[in-house]
């Protein structure tokens, strides 16, 4: 065990992260000349095995140092927030972290918070400053930045370029002088934490664990100690560039089990593994279920498609059991699936996996957060709302919370003004202001996340011309005052246009979807009536004019191949509508309510 480490490498996006990884794969030849040749020729599939293996999971390395050998797990995080959870388990597993800052850039919102993990879980850190290749680099200033925000000396600060591999060897023999070997008890019974899975189709789930204490062996009887279940080790090994089967993995190393599990729901992350002989007592720290943070409707364009979408999310959630989902209908738009999703990156990944891997057209509609409604009747009684449709009756509604972030935006003094008002405008509440140096300035919120997912990044780089980074942890729910808001088409309510929207913005917002959809919805061959509404009161309407218009008018004469063409078009341009009473209304429209600033 003593000469084993396990560490991650914690960055903000872009600060060179999977660049430092591979080079380190070079240097400690755990990918030859020869097979990374094979690979880009003759084998794609394996190709993006890597890609996957290095990217989101963990793999083993050799390095030699004083002529002795040494194990190397780099055990990979997932840098967005969406997956927080799972970037803490990952950090549970290591000892050590690489804290990359690019040296042209500077301590950004993820450097921090993922430090903070780090930190959480007393990692050794190694602070190294990337990129130093580049002219306008400036390790002096920003290794200021570094050692005021880690208390650690100049000399401990390794300079590196990840690009062209100087400094590379000078971090693979910091790992072993640094980081503690890890330490575990290699005879007491079998604890090991699950930090990741992988789905693979012929095999089923495969989890990656790190063994904490005991031994984990081939052929063995194992128990997933949270969610009770027991399985056989059919296959146990070590992640090296493809995977490298083994007879057992002792504690202090980081290994996969295929066992035949053919959901990822039944695997999750932060569980932990024991043996069914002999027990461990306890699991391995917390255990937490990830709960989806944004809900959104999606439907299918076609409705004879719904069965298809079921079967589509089904095979999602096989290799992501953080996605949710349950059938619902919408007045407006049928049958469908309200989906539950970790963050609205995480939204947009499945929307684009249902169309690029599924072909299914659909449609989503805007994202909300999940409320906790009381009522007059019983007042304990928590009522989870997912969809502004579950919204309770005013009259009866005895108070509605909602969650609340802590956001912190790192950006530069000049833009300090603008990034308050925007933060303030978004109902937030300033909690610190740190000034990390004379130009670089640390802000804290606390925010409902409600507001996170109505246009607030776009906003946020827009005001700050692209030097503000941000980052957000969940902090609870708390009362608010919150209304919703309806829209009503030719006077019929559209259910899958109604938000939940604080009273203070409520008629605001109201007046600017009016318009946003005026400019959505095309003119069709009637009038039509935008009304948006609280409760029975109107608060706005905008009216939309009538058209006629017949794509074929312009083909006079008898050209009839013509003709079909511009038919067709029409057609195609009418995939992702929704007809809704007699109005025909595009995809874009039903999330409006994201771009009212544009
Ligand atoms: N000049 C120079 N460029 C570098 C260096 N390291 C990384 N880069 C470049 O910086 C960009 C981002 O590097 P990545 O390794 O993809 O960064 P990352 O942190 O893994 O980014 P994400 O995977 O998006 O989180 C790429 O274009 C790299 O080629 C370096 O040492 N010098």
């Amino acid at each position: 065990m003593k000469n084993i480490r396990n560490f991650c490498i914690i960055a903000h996006i872009d600060h060179g992260k999977s660049t430092l990884a591979d080079r380190m794969l070079d240097i400690t030849a755990t990918v030859t000349e020869r097979e990374k040749q094979d690979q880009l020729l003759d084998n794609m599939d394996l190709e993006r095995e890597r890609g996957i293996t290095i990217k989101s999971h963990a793999i083993q390395m050799n390095h030699n140092y004083n002529g002795e050998a040494y194990k190397f797990n780099l055990i990979d995080t997932p840098g967005h927030v969406d997956f927080s959870y799972e970037v803490s388990r990952s950090i549970a597993a290591c000892e050590g972290a690489l804290l990359i800052v690019d040296a042209t850039q500077g301590i950004q919102a993820q450097t921090i918070s993922n430090l903070y993990l780090a930190l959480e879980h007393d990692l050794e850190i190694i602070p190294i400053l990337n990129k130093i290749d580049l002219p306008s680099s400036n390790p002096e200033e920003i290794g200021d930045q570094i050692i005021d925000l880690i208390g650690c000396t100049r000399e401990d600060i390794l300079l590196a370029s990840a690009k062209t591999g100087e400094g590379v060897a000078e971090i693979l023999d910091a790992i072993v002088e640094r980081i503690p070997a890890p330490e575990g008890d290699p005879e007491a019974p079998l604890q090991a934490l699950i930090f990741d899975s992988v789905f693979n189709s012929y095999r089923g789930i495969e989890a990656i664990f790190r063994v904490k204490n005991g031994v984990i062996k081939k052929g063995q009887r194992v128990k997933f100690m949270n969610t009770g279940k027991e399985y056989d080790a059919d296959e146990i090994g070590t992640l090296k560039l493809v995977k490298d089967p083994q007879k057992q993995i002792s504690a202090g190393d980081v290994g996969y089990i295929i066992s035949g599990i053919k959901e990822a729901k039944e695997v999750k992350v932060g569980d932990t593994i024991t043996s069914k002989e002999s027990p461990a007592t306890t699991a391995i720290a917390g255990f937490e279920e990830v709960k989806p943070m944004v809900y959104a409707g999606i439907y299918p364009v076609d409705t004879d498609e719904f069965e298809e979408l079921r079967t589509s999310l089904e095979k999602l959630q096989l290799n992501d059991a953080s996605l949710t989902f349950e059938a619902e209908t919408s007045a407006a738009l049928g049958f469908g699936f309200r989906c539950g999703f970790l963050g609205m990156l995480h939204m947009e990944i499945i929307q684009e996996r249902l169309e690029r891997e599924f072909n299914m057209t659909v449609i989503t509609t805007v994202p909300n957060v999940s409320y906790y409604a009381y009522t007059k009747k019983d007042p304990d009684e928590r009522l989870i709302v997912n969809n502004p449709s579950d919204y309770p009756d005013p009259a009866i509604l005895e108070r509605i919370e909602e969650p609340y972030i802590k956001a912190q935006v790192i950006t530069k003094s000049e833009f300090v003004g603008a990034v308050m008002t925007l933060c303030i405008e978004k109902r937030g509440e300033i909690v610190g202001q740190t000034y990390l140096t004379s130009e670089r300035v640390e802000l804290t919120f606390d925010m409902p996340l409600a507001e996170i997912v109505f246009d607030f990044y776009d906003r946020l780089k827009t005001i700050s011309k692209g030097y503000a980074s941000f980052d957000y942890h969940p902090v609870g729910y708390r009362a608010s005052n919150l209304v919703k808001v309806d829209i009503l088409l030719n006077a019929e309510p559209v259910d899958a246009l109604s938000a939940l929207i604080h009273k203070s913005k409520a008629e605001d917002i109201g007046r600017k979807m009016c318009v946003k959809l005026k400019e959505l919805i095309p003119r069709q061959q009637f009038l039509i009536a935008i009304q948006a509404a609280i409760g029975a009161k109107i608060i706005s309407r905008e009216t939309l004019s009538a058209l006629r218009k017949d794509v074929t008018a312009k083909c006079y004469g008898g050209d009839i191949s013509r003709k079909r063409k511009l038919l067709e078009k029409q057609k195609a341009g009418k995939k992702r509508m929704r007809q809704l009473g007699n109005v025909e209304v595009p995809q874009q429209a039903f999330l409006a309510v994201l771009k009212l600033n544009d």
